[in-house]
């Protein structure tokens, strides 16, 4: 395990932080950790890095208990809030965090050295500005500089807090891709996000934290309850439709050719002819197909489009089922 923490505990004078925390990462994966804002995912990092001191329980990190000299050599980290020194470039900062993750002098002046700086500047896209200034970075830079100091030393575990937050959707593609491919040469990534979408296309495994409590971990798609519903590569869509009559799922199966029930559900209908569907589709050309379909029978399409993610319902339910809320 990468992780493997049980009844971590580490509060702030006995308020907030986060309580009995028992979460193991298997090697290999990407894991996520999820839950609302002060859920306590950042006092979580915290102490697996080595800047907070737990209360109480037991942790190891790479096979090491937290602090070690030895396992922090082969991790990386991206802090949620961080700045470099404004004065300095890409290649200084990189240099001096060389420098501060154990490398001599000499070992940074190195050619060696020099081609990994190049390189992972180039990995975050990164090269065009390696001997900018970093007082003139935009938010987005920042946070890919500081994603190529977590990656500089070749680490064989990642840990970021809230990598993409601050990046354009291009920039956010840009390091999903750059995560999966981490991921492909066997490195480890655990990442703290609100960014479901990136969690929902990376993620191998996830916890779910709400007020300093576990309240879930493990596989995603057994956590969101997909029993086949994520992994096909296909989409749940959505359909309100007007002049439906009891009669209508019939005559439209007819069309299709007993085709329809086995990826429509009929969710609800009215007397006053208004009904709402939902479907399994592969892509928006099927889904396209589905609102002609209705459309030639005589209905009116009010709305079509696709379900919200399957981990967004879930995320709400676990925070709702806390917070006494109605679970939809
Ligand atoms: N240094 C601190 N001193 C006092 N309380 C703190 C401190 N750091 C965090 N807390 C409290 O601990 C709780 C968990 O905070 P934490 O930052 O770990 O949550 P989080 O899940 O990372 O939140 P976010 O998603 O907003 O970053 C919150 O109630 C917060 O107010």
């Amino acid at each position: 395990m990468m992780i493997d923490t049980s009844d971590l505990t580490k509060t702030y004078n006995g308020r907030g932080g986060c309580r009995g925390i028992t979460l193991q990462v298997p090697e290999g994966c990407i894991f996520g950790l999820l839950g609302p804002n002060g859920a306590g995912k950042s006092t979580f990092v915290k102490m697996l890095v080595g800047l907070h001191r737990p209360d109480s329980g037991r942790a190891t990190v790479l096979g090491q208990p937290l602090g070690r000299p030895e396992a922090r050599r082969k991790l990386g980290y991206l802090p949620e809030l961080f700045r470099f020194q404004d004065w300095l470039t890409p290649v200084e900062v990189l240099r001096f965090h060389g420098r501060l993750g154990g490398l001599s002098p000499k070992e940074t002046r190195s050619p060696a050295f020099r081609n990994r700086v190049r390189d992972t500047l180039e990995l975050v896209g990164l090269s065009e500005a390696a001997n900018r200034r970093v007082g003139g970075f935009s938010k987005g830079m920042q946070q890919r500089l500081g994603l190529a100091v977590a990656l500089l030393l070749d680490p064989e575990f990642v840990i970021l807090d809230e990598p993409a937050s601050a990046l354009d959707p291009i920039g956010r593609y840009e390091i999903r891709s750059l995560l999966k491919q981490l991921r492909s040469k066997g490195v480890t990534i655990f990442l703290n996000t609100h960014l479901l979408e990136d969690v929902e296309e990376l993620c191998d495994e996830a916890a779910f934290l709400y007020e300093g409590e576990l309240l879930a971990s493990g596989p995603l798609d057994k956590l969101i309850g997909g029993s086949g519903e994520s992994g096909d590569g296909g989409v749940n869509w959505r359909f309100r439709l007007g002049g439906w009559l009891p009669e209508t799922w019939e005559e439209l199966n007819d069309a299709v050719g007993d085709a329809l029930s086995a990826m429509m559900r009929l969710v609800e209908s009215d007397d006053s002819g208004n009904a709402f569907l939902t479907a399994r589709v592969t892509d928006r050309e099927q889904a396209g197909y589905l609102a002609t379909l209705f459309i030639r029978s005589g209905l009116t399409l009010y709305e079509s489009g696709p379900e919200p993610s399957n981990l967004e319902a879930w995320f709400v339910r676990m925070a709702q089922s806390r917070r006494g809320g109605v679970p939809q």
